[in-house]
């Protein structure tokens, strides 16, 4: 199957296996929901089936089992269990309501344009939503041909990406699409989040080698459910990845979110193993390095209220996922606490570059 069907994919099916009234079932994926059919890919084919009765509600990108509902069609009658999803809930949102936009992602791509200022935070913000997903996270900067800008923009994106890999190219020059492929691995499913006009169809465009996605033109009348019969939202790529471009992903409200994350909370972290106790839960106890931080002014009472907060939302969300997926959570807490470590040294080597640049090379500084 071209749609990321893997081994670890092929072991999921194996260990979850259909129905036992359903035992011609096939494994398929998911390319698109629409209102009462779900597309889904098979090995030989896309069919439009009828929404599973029971279970979990489909998503594009999950894998399911296609059989017969009880009036003898055939039908999706089961969705296996994902193993990331990208939610529209996010971490500072009051409301709990959380709806899945995209599942089984490998990799979000946060797309960062070199065109235009960074506005504070938000890759930090973005990042971390897509460590919450389960996915693994990876920068990418587009239009590096506008060179005049590309320098500071490449900079700051790599303070801010707190250790992310960070990759850069100019779909307009063909550059950097192989190194992006590379960060890629075969059959992973990949999305792109970033504003509009960030150049995420060209790009898209320029992976797949052919235009798949309209780019800059206005999408009219691309609102809910108006599909063309033939669109996809899973989209094969050469090499045997999957990309995910759904208008939910798209439109992922992160980029305009005016309320989130600062930053993410690595130094927090290191300020624990500073407590006196291993356990400490930071509220009253003797030796507590957070307290102390707070007494003396040295830690924002407001960043860590928010920290409070992302944890009880962790801790929430955990709560509705199996363990599997609640030990999965803890990976990737743990990895961000790493790669905020890794991004503060990648940072200090940045400063330091620069710092050297200007003290000696500064007259063979690029003049645009
Ligand atoms: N110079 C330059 N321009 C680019 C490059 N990639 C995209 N653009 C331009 O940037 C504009 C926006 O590109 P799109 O690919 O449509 O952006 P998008 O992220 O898909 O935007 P939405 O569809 O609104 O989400 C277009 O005018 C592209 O021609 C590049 O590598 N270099
Ligand atoms: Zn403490």
């Amino acid at each position: 199957m071209e749609y990321g069907f893997t081994a670890s994919t092929a072991a999921l099916f194996t260990t979850h296996t259909a129905p036992d009234s359903q035992d011609s079932a096939v494994p398929g994926r998911v390319v698109r929901l629409d209102r009462n059919r779900v597309l889904v890919a098979t090995a030989a084919d896309l069919l439009h089936l009828p929404y599973p009765t029971h279970g979990l509600v489909p998503a594009t990108g999950d894998w399911v089992w296609i059989g017969h509902n009880n009036a003898g069609e055939p039908a999706v009658v089961e969705v296996l269990p994902r193993h990331s999803a990208l939610s529209r809930k996010r971490a500072f949102e009051a409301s709990s309501e959380e709806q899945i936009l995209g599942s089984n992602i490998d990799i979000v791509a946060v797309v960062v344009p070199v065109d235009r200022p960074l506005t504070h935070n938000r890759l930090e913000r973005t990042l971390v939503a897509a460590w919450d997903s389960g996915a693994t996270p990876l920068v990418v900067i587009t239009k590096a041909d506008l060179a005049h800008l590309a320098d500071e923009v490449v900079g700051e994106v790599i303070l801010q990406a707190a250790g992310v890999e960070v990759v850069t190219t100019s779909a307009e020059h063909g550059d950097g699409l192989e190194e992006l492929m590379q960060h890629i691995p075969t059959g992973a499913t990949l999305v792109l989040l970033g504003p509009s006009g960030a150049g995420k169809s060209t790009l898209i465009n320029a992976l797949a080698g052919r235009d798949v996605q309209q780019t800059g033109a206005v999408r009219a009348g691309d609102g809910k459910g108006k599909h063309t019969t033939t669109s996809r939202e899973l989209v094969p790529l050469a090499g045997g990845a999957v990309l995910m471009d759904t208008p939910g992903v798209r439109g992922f409200g992160l980029f305009d979110a005016e309320e989130g994350m600062e930053e993410m909370f690595g130094d927090l972290e290191e300020l624990f193993s500073n407590c006196r106790f291993t356990d400490c839960a930071h509220q009253a106890e003797p030796g507590c390095a957070v307290q102390e931080a707070l007494a003396e002014e040295t830690l924002d009472p407001r960043r860590w209220a928010s920290y409070l907060k992302l944890q009880r939302e962790l801790a929430a969300l955990a709560r509705k996922h199996d363990a599997a997926a609640r030990r999965a959570y803890q990976r990737q807490w743990h990895q961000k606490v790493m790669s905020a470590d890794r991004g503060q040294r990648a940072a200090e080597r940045y400063r330091h570059d620069q710092a050297e640049e200007r003290a000696g090379k500064g007259g063979k500084r690029r003049k645009r």
